[in-house]
């Protein structure tokens, strides 16, 4: 591994506020809000909270991917493919739409679901590639402690155990438990963009004596540096999930859940939506189970 010499700072610290999303849903957006649209090769960070009957009913998705990290309950996916199935709390689903993809996500038992979905967008040689799922059950994501620091390995390395997720984007998504007293030092990818957004306690991120963050909060690493320390000086878990990804420095034409990289690719999109083709054929006549 890296020496670790220098901490990268934080640059940004930002509360995610509650919106509507879905039917019914509530979502803490932090990237992708109105205060920070994007950050490269970020389009969306939704930490999520719903409970039947709302949801997330049928809907599509064109150009990016969506990685689904469930934290409690159970959500039920299905698409116009035939392709169903359940996120368990701890389990992981990293979606790549690519061409298209027209799929629900509703909550599959009684009581508050909640998880995280990040959406990591395509370099335009990708965009229009075929869908591909890449699911794992809480049990096969890479988990180990060292002094204090539990981390499960989403995607990347980290604590020398690696995730077997393959990252079209290149990205790495650690989720960190930090006991009191513990501290960390992770390296992050020179001028790869990172970001950390804290789940649970109170953490002390980038310089020693910086004020503590509480949960809800994202907070913005600077370019240079060689990775995020954090330290726990609270009496209570800290936990955090690390994300950083290579940028993809391409134009970002978004409508919604499609995300190409110009308005007349995004106008292709919603035509072949609404007509069907280049990849949506199969939405014409398919419907969720939970829309019927
Ligand atoms: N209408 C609309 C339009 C676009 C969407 F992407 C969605 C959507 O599905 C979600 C947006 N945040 C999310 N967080 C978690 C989960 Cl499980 C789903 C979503 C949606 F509902
Ligand atoms: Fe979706």
């Amino acid at each position: 591994s890296s020496a670790f010499n220098e901490p990268r700072s934080v640059v940004r610290k930002l509360l995610a506020r509650t919106q509507h999303e879905g039917v019914g849903a509530i979502v803490r957006r932090s990237i992708g809000g109105l205060e920070l649209r994007h950050f490269d090769p970020f389009l969306a960070l939704d930490e999520f909270s719903v409970t039947a009957p709302a949801g997330f009913p049928d809907h599509p998705h064109r150009g990016f991917e969506t990685v689904t990290y469930m934290l409690q309950g159970t959500v039920r996916h299905e698409d116009f493919e035939g392709h169903k199935g359940t996120i368990e709390a701890g389990d992981l689903q990293w979606m790549t739409a690519g061409r298209g993809i027209v799929h629900s996500e509703m909550p599959a038992e009684e009581g508050t679901q909640k998880g995280l979905q990040l959406w990591i967008n395509l370099s335009s040689k990708h965009k229009m590639i075929e869908p591909r799922y890449q699911e794992m059950p809480s049990n096969d994501i890479p988990e180990t402690s060292v002094d204090g620091v539990k981390v499960r390995v989403i995607a990347g390395e980290s604590l020398g155990i690696k995730s077997p997720v393959y990252t079209r984007t290149p990205t790495m998504y650690l989720d960190f438990t930090l006991q009191p007293d513990s501290h960390l030092q992770q390296s992050i990818p020179n001028n790869w963009n990172a970001f950390v957004y804290v789940l649970e306690g109170k953490g002390v991120f980038g310089a020693a004596r910086s004020p503590p963050v509480a949960a809800h909060h994202l907070l913005l690493l600077g370019p240079s540096g060689d990775g995020l320390e954090a330290w726990n000086r609270s009496p209570k878990p800290l936990r955090f999930v690390l994300v950083g990804g290579e940028p993809l420095r391409e134009p970002v034409a978004q409508l919604g859940p499609f995300v190409m990289n110009t308005e007349e690719e995004i106008d292709q999109t919603v035509e072949d939506f609404a007509n069907f083709r280049n990849g949506f054929e199969k939405a014409r006549h398919w419907q969720s189970e939970s829309a019927e």
